[in-house]
């Protein structure tokens, strides 16, 4: 693992915010939103780009992967990231190709900051990645409108057809949404309705300048 040293990150506490929700119910949104405001003074880890590699089995076969089950993501890794930037160190992060179902060849460095949003469908599923954060957010949204966003948004952004999409939610998806994702809602501090909620956005920017303010989550 690739760990570089930054002086003086170590000595201030680092507040670690999740953002959960069922796939298309606009946690990206909600982070890029807090992300596009607070540039360099928060930094920003997808779970996504820590599902696993599969590099040893054909693109036609990678199609029928489970990656809805909390096994297709390296948590370890993540989990160990975030330990290494909450001590103030960099990590090496993966870059994950959904148009190829498969890990890129580039890493992306990240620097260690005061605070880490950290979003993904799965990661109030993991205890060892929960216990590590200071605030939960779940972004809600009705499983209709969900599954309407990802058809858009897999057909321009991720190299799929209508069919593939239909067939990955009924037999992945939306079982292993109501077995791993659904249930962490009640584990979350904060339910959200849309990640394009104002209020919520604006009680989360006035939560995080207190943060970066005063030190303290
Ligand atoms: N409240 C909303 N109303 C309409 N479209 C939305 C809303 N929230 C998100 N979207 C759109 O739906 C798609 C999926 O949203 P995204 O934030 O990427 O979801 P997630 O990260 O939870 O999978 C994106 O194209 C986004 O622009
Ligand atoms: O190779 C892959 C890896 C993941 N997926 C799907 O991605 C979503 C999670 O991403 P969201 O941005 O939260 O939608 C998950 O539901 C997987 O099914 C994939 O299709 N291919």
């Amino acid at each position: 693992m690739f760990i570089r040293y930054r002086k003086g990150l170590s000595e201030l506490k680092t507040t670690i915010i999740g953002i959960a929700g069922g796939t298309g119910s606009g946690k990206s949104t909600f982070t890029n939103r807090l992300k596009a405001h607070f540039g360099d003074r928060v930094t920003v880890i997808y779970h996504d780009d820590y599902y696993r590699a599969h590099d040893e089995i054909p693109f036609e076969q990678r199609q029928y992967i489970n990656y809805d089950h909390p096994d297709s993501l390296e948590t370890d890794l993540l989990v160990a990231h975030l330990k290494a930037l909450r001590e103030g160190k960099s990590i090496e992060c993966p870059v994950y190709d959904f148009t190829r179902h498969t890990r890129s060849k580039e890493t992306k460095v990240i620097e260690p900051s005061q605070v880490i949003i950290v979003e993904g469908i799965l990661i109030f599923q993991d205890e060892r990645l929960r216990n590590l954060f200071d605030i939960k957010i779940f972004v809600e949204a009705d499983a209709d409108e969900r599954i309407l966003r990802r058809v858009l948004r897999d057909m321009n952004e991720r190299g799929r057809d209508l069919e593939n999409i239909i067939s990955q939610y009924l037999t992945t998806v939306k079982p292993m949404h109501y077995l791993y994702v659904e249930p962490t809602k009640n584990l979350a501090d904060i339910v959200i309705n849309s990640g394009l909620n104002d209020v919520a956005f604006d009680i989360m920017k006035t939560k995080i300048q207190d943060i970066l303010e005063n030190g303290e989550s």
